[in-house]
């Protein structure tokens, strides 16, 4: 099948590196040429996962009409930042039945929309429109290390679809219509692996980093509820799973992120340092968009948002939270 990837970070060679292997013929748009001349040549992508051989089957432009030119699939992999943009760029190449799978994790800014209703509001077909998540760090996925993903979308064939097309002997593919669930899940597990990186730089231990994931887990629950999405979602893949791997992995940006402000280093300092999306300190912000539609309170959100977004010292902010009036646990 002909499959265009849009966006050349980690995620997005590690996913037109899966699909190239299993006999699709995938052309991956890169913003830089001299990442995509790279790719085409040497076979390697020189400023991400750049210690893995890529396979000689995938094609890299940086041109959006020659990715796209007779594309039967469209992965998009691009920072959530920038997705309305995305959906702008390939809006003139695509046809209105095109499948398209987001496989990118946060919440606009500004609208609080989750990444498939960002496409649905510039490209409209909802019906085409899939969401891919789960705990999958692309350094492990490149290097073909079993993993399982959750493919989330309103129509159960467009699921299928990408199921089918995602599928590797060590990529387990699940179906889901719980897209609200699986994109929120996505979007919050990010702004906990902050709070337990940040915990773990404190000095503090396993059982902090617990009770923080499992609050976590709590407040992800009562979102996907107030938003439509099935609850049962955060016990899944999408939910307790990324959860963990994110907030336990040393391949995780955003748990490294938190351990690194708590020793002092800012979010800018750190993006400089590893040119990588940190989408957990947007979503500490963009999240609270949604929360606030529905009333939902968020006390961990809330706490990353103050340390990233407002000065608040991490002491601070760790003593108001173990302060918070004692309730019952469910
Ligand atoms: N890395 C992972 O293991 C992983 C796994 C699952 C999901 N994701 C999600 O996938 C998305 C992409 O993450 P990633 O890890 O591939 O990112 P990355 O940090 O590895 O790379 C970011 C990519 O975005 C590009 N980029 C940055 N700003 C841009 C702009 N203004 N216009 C065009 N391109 C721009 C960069 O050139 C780079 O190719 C995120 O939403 C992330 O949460 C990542
Ligand atoms: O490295 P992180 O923290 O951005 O997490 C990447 C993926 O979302 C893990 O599933």
């Amino acid at each position: 099948m002909k499959v265009s990837v849009i966006g050349a970070g980690s995620w997005g060679t590690a996913l037109a590196n899966l699909l190239a292997s299993q006999g699709n013929d995938v052309c991956m748009w890169a913003r830089k040429p001299e990442v995509c001349e790279s790719i085409n040549t040497r076979h390697v992508n020189p400023r991400y996962l750049v210690n893995s051989t890529l396979d000689e089957r995938l094609r890299a432009s940086s041109d959006f009409a020659e990715v796209l030119k007779g594309t039967e699939a469209v992965v998009v992999v691009t920072p959530s930042s920038i997705l309305r943009q995305t959906a702008e760029a390939i809006a003139p190449y695509i046809t209105s039945v095109t499948p398209i799978v987001i496989c990118s994790k946060g919440v606009e800014e500004g609208t609080g929309l989750l990444p498939v209703e960002i496409f649905e509001d510039v490209l409209g077909h909802l019906g085409r429109l899939a969401g891919l998540t789960g705990p999958n760090h692309a350094e492990e996925v490149i290097k073909a290390l079993p993993s399982g993903t959750v493919i989330a979308a309103f129509r159960l064939k467009t699921a299928k679809f990408f199921q089918e097309l995602f599928a590797a002997p060590y990529f387990r593919t699940y179906v889901s219509s719980d897209v609200i669930g699986a994109e929120i899940c996505a979007a919050y597990k990010n702004v906990v692996a902050i709070a337990v990186g940040a915990a773990y730089g404190m000095g503090l231990g396993d059982n902090t980093a617990s009770l923080i994931m499992t609050r976590g887990l709590a407040e992800m629950g009562r979102l996907v509820t107030a938003c439509g999405g099935n609850s049962m979602t955060c016990m899944g893949l999408a939910g307790v799973g990324d959860l963990e791997v994110t907030c336990m992995s040393e391949h995780s940006r955003n748990r490294t992120f938190g351990y690194r402000l708590a020793k002092g280093t800012t979010l800018e300092e750190y993006k400089a340092e590893t040119h990588m999306v940190v989408e957990g300190a947007v979503a500490c912000r963009t999240l609270h968009t949604l929360a606030s539609e529905h009333g939902v309170d968020l006390p961990i959100a809330q706490a990353v948002r103050a340390i990233v977004w407002e000065g608040a010292t991490l002491q601070d902010v760790a003593v108001a939270l173990l302060d918070r009036p004692l309730k019952a646990e469910f």
